[in-house]
């Protein structure tokens, strides 16, 4: 029997591409910056045993429907699977599998950072400092609201909401509140984490982190009414996915300074393009979708999502297999 054909849509990196060679035949997109043409994924699933996806391919019925009956794993190399339709995957019996974990540390760390850099105004500054702005020490030009003694709102308390608030707690808090349909008493109890309602969070936070799922139940979720609902001083971090903001609604409270500034790393859609609102307004800061950007963290992430897939054709426990659906 010959090896088992496999379809990736984007170049993963060496190490894991010799992983997944050594066992399978392998074709793949190659063009790094640019995400596989649908037409072109199209023509290459048919009749693949697996498909190995990114953030950036909606794999739906269509896609399903051209590779055919051998298909038996989607794996994303990506914690989030928004982009699948994995009701119609189970309904096919295609196993589906994300990178959960692998990347958690690399994502806190990367939200600690945008929630540092907007509150400190550091775009602001470092494009006033080269653009000779800077004509002197000036007792309040580009002051932010600092961390110590406030209170920072963490929606979804999942584990990189957890890894964010153990971060979070190193700079002197007055409270630690979290937002989550699921109570995590164990966790909340070791992180000092509080359990409030989401208007209570939104009411008493100074700084709102959104690390929540996007699923229909969160889908712009961050509306008028809940922009209003926080402080003028409040700033908005969303390091999860763009759909949990209702982005017109969060252009106009940065306009209207309703909250004083946002951080978003994620947006609708993906790219942002250039001409977008939110890169004209200097309370926001817009970054291209880099919480997992470190060495570490994609070469663990395109590690477990061949994992996933060979796990799966040799029909083995997978590693990291999505089941609640
Ligand atoms: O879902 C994910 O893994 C992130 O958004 C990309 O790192």
């Amino acid at each position: 029997m010959g090896k088992p054909s496999v379809y990736v849509t984007r170049d993963i990196g060496p190490e894991a591409l010799a992983v997944l060679k050594k066992h399978c035949n392998v074709t793949m997109w190659h063009e790094p910056m640019n995400p596989v043409p649908r037409d072109e994924l199209i023509k290459n699933i048919a009749g693949k045993d697996a498909l190995l996806c990114l953030l950036t391919d909606t794999i739906d019925v269509d896609v399903l429907n051209a590779a055919g009956p051998y298909l038996k794993i989607v794996s994303t190399m990506s914690v989030g699977f928004d982009h699948l339709d994995v009701r119609e995957m189970k309904r096919r019996s295609i196993k589906v599998a994300h990178t959960p974990n692998v990347s958690t540390d690399s994502v806190a760390e990367l939200t600690v950072t945008l929630l540092l850099v907007t509150c400190r105004r550091l775009p602001e500054a470092s494009e006033a400092a080269r653009n000779g702005e800077w004509k002197t020490w000036s007792p309040f030009w580009l002051c932010g609201p600092s961390l110590n003694n406030s209170t920072v709102g963490i929606v979804g308390f999942g584990r990189i909401g957890q890894q964010v608030a153990q971060r979070v707690k190193a700079f002197n808090l007055k409270s630690l509140l979290y937002y989550d349909q699921y109570e995590k008493k164990r966790e909340a109890k070791e992180l000092g984490a509080e359990l409030v309602s989401l208007d209570e969070l939104l009411t008493r936070s100074d700084f709102v982190i959104a690390t929540c799922v996007l699923i229909p139940e969160t889908a712009k979720m961050f509306n008028d009414e809940v922009f209003q609902k926080m402080k003028p001083t409040a700033v908005f971090i969303n390091t999860s996915r763009g759909g949990v903001v209702d982005q017109d609604a969060l252009i106009r409270a940065l306009k209207t300074k309703t909250i004083f500034a946002a951080g978003i790393d994620v947006t609708v859609p993906e790219p942002l393009p250039t001409d977008n609102e939110l890169f004209k307004l200097n309370n926001c800061v817009v970054l291209p979708h880099v919480g997992s950007a470190t060495i570490g963290a994609r070469n663990a992430m395109a590690m477990l999502a061949v994992n996933n897939v060979l796990a799966a054709l040799r029909g083995e426990r997978i590693p990291a297999e999505v089941v609640e659906y």
